[in-house]
């Protein structure tokens, strides 16, 4: 049984994402867009001299795709996204190597057999996996691969030994990310529930200053996405 199972994924910009959450792709609202200030910095950055993918992980409304969102907006040439291997059946406008690799069950078996997944997992019925030639790819084109995952991928990302520059999203205290979750209005009692139970146990791991580069506490929108920027740019020459 998972764990940390996936969560979904909400993206404004038309690019394939790692993991979707419940995988089912949904915008972010014009509101989230606002939470930014006029403000808000969209400075030009040169590309980080670091080209190692970022994982992107944290509890379930702790504001992944929100940060994400504005980065991919601010830099868009800077960053990729790694096409995901999935067993579902393509929905509508769904293009084959563009949202998803599309795979027989018995494909995606034959993959994880070989071990070409960094991290794979089932959802709903169906699986859902990133490939290592899907991070490559990215590399490949130039762009720092950005990966946004749940725990569990992160380990298992870990055991496959990818070099990767770590960041966990976390708001101030869980009675907040409570508070967002609900306020996101897209979830069932239900399933905020099981969101914040795991949440509890992703909380306690990611206070462990050792298993991550940079934790980003997302209080305030723009001092959140600042210190984001600041740890992926970092590494670029004065
Ligand atoms: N700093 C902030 N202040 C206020 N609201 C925020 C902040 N950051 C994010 N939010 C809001 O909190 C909610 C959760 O954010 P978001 O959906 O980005 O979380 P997530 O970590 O990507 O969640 P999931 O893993 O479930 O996809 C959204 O409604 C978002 O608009």
């Amino acid at each position: 049984m998972l764990l940390f199972s996936q969560s979904l994924r909400r993206h404004n910009v038309s690019i394939p994402v790692t993991r979707l959450l419940g995988h089912s792709r949904r915008s972010i609202s014009a509101s989230t867009a606002l939470l930014f200030s006029l403000s808000s910095s969209s400075r030009s950055r040169r590309p980080p001299d670091d080209k190692r993918p970022i994982v992107i992980t944290g509890p379930s409304g702790s504001g992944k795709s929100t940060l994400i969102n504005k980065l991919f907006k601010d830099h868009p040439s800077t960053f990729g996204f790694s096409v995901s291997h999935t067993t579902r059946g393509p929905r509508t406008g769904e293009q084959d190597g563009v949202a998803y690799h599309f795979v027989s069950k018995e494909k995606m078996q034959q993959l994880i057999d070989d071990r070409q997944f960094l991290e794979h997992a089932i959802f709903s019925e169906n699986h859902y996996g990133t490939s290592k030639k899907a991070v490559e790819d990215v590399n490949a084109s130039g762009k720092v691969c950005i990966l946004d995952i749940d725990l569990q991928g992160v380990q298992s990302v870990r055991k496959a030994g990818l070099p990767a520059r770590y960041v966990f999203v976390r708001p101030r205290s869980l009675g907040l990310l409570e508070t967002r979750l609900r306020g996101r209005g897209t979830e069932t009692e239900e399933a905020i529930q099981k969101r914040l139970e795991r949440a509890r146990a992703e909380w306690e791991y990611g206070l462990d200053p050792t298993h991550f580069d940079r934790v980003v506490v997302n209080d305030e929108l723009d001092q959140a996405y600042e210190d984001l920027c600041d740890f992926i740019f970092e590494h670029q020459a004065q």
